[in-house]
């Protein structure tokens, strides 16, 4: 993005998770002892059987839920509460419908200033970031629109756009794309692997789907349940370029059929 600071991108340390859950009257461990090592900049699928933590965990990453046991650093700082250096995107797409796109990308940042600073924050370029973060996701035309007039796939483009334009160290995805059309979807991920090399953030994405898991990361950590934990990290063997061609290659779906027999094993043993 041109005149444009980027990101320091942070490193994410999870050492000795636990976390339990009152479920009626008793707690229920979603997981324990979780360990994890992301590297800056990074960009890190998780997949696994469904209960097994997943979501859990990216919202201690957040800083929306605390570990009962262990802690999580960026870059060496514990993770206290959520902090703007990190941006969650969500399944279902959370824009403000009384606002138009342009000022759904700019709502946080407005939220953010009184009166004084909201001046400042024009002049310091929130509306020129926003502009850019707008033709990057390929909705100019569509900056004065309302949420009800765009389409999913558009909705969850203005979403990631709301969420990049704090300039997040680390971007935390659940399901982004679970509710969108296979096409979409590709188009959704092509568009996510752009802003990732553009915009130098740590990535951390959250799917049922292991091609998406396989396509997008560079590691793909698979979590099994009962009790949640981290069962296999895969090294994702491809470039950060990923071609469409990629999901058709004999390797790729290799490395997909193991992800998913692993899964399927992980779910069955229950161990
Ligand atoms: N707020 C909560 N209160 C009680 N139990 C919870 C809460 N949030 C999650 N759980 C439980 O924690 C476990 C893990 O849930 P989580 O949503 O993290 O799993 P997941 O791997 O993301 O699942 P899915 O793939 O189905 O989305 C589940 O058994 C769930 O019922």
């Amino acid at each position: 993005m041109p005149n444009q600071t980027k990101p320091v991108a942070q490193a994410i340390t999870i050492q000795g998770v636990t976390k339990r859950f009152r479920q009626g009257k008793q707690d229920v461990e979603v997981f324990t002892g979780i360990n994890l090592n992301i590297e800056a900049g990074s960009f890190v699928t998780l997949v696994g059987a469904s209960g097994c933590g997943k979501s859990t965990l990216l919202r201690l990453i957040a800083g929306l839920d605390m570990p009962d046991q262990g802690e999580i650093t960026m870059n060496g700082h514990l993770i206290e509460g959520p902090g703007v250096d990190r941006a969650m995107v969500f399944q279902h797409y959370s824009l403000f419908p009384w606002l138009n796109v342009i000022d759904n990308i700019l709502f946080s940042r407005r939220l953010a200033a009184n009166a004084h600073d909201m001046m400042a924050s024009t002049r310091n370029g929130d509306e020129e970031r926003a502009e850019a973060l707008l033709s990057l996701i390929g909705l100019s035309h569509a900056r004065n629109a309302y949420p009800h007039q765009l389409s999913g796939g558009m909705r969850q483009r203005v979403a990631i756009a709301r969420a990049l334009m704090s300039k997040p160290r680390t971007l935390l995805m659940d399901e982004p794309f679970g509710a969108l059309d296979a096409q979409t979807r590709e188009v959704m991920q092509d568009l996510v692997l752009d802003v990732w090399q553009r915009e130098n953030t740590t990535v951390i994405f959250v799917t049922h789907d292991v091609e998406e898991a396989i396509f997008l990361g560079q590691q793909v950590v698979l979590m099994a349940p009962h009790p949640g934990r981290i069962d296999t990290i895969y090294e994702v063997p491809f470039g950060k370029d990923r071609p469409a061609s990629l999901r058709i290659s004999t390797e790729f779906n290799q490395l997909k059929r193991t992800v998913m027999d692993r899964i399927r094993e992980t779910s069955l043993n229950h161990k």
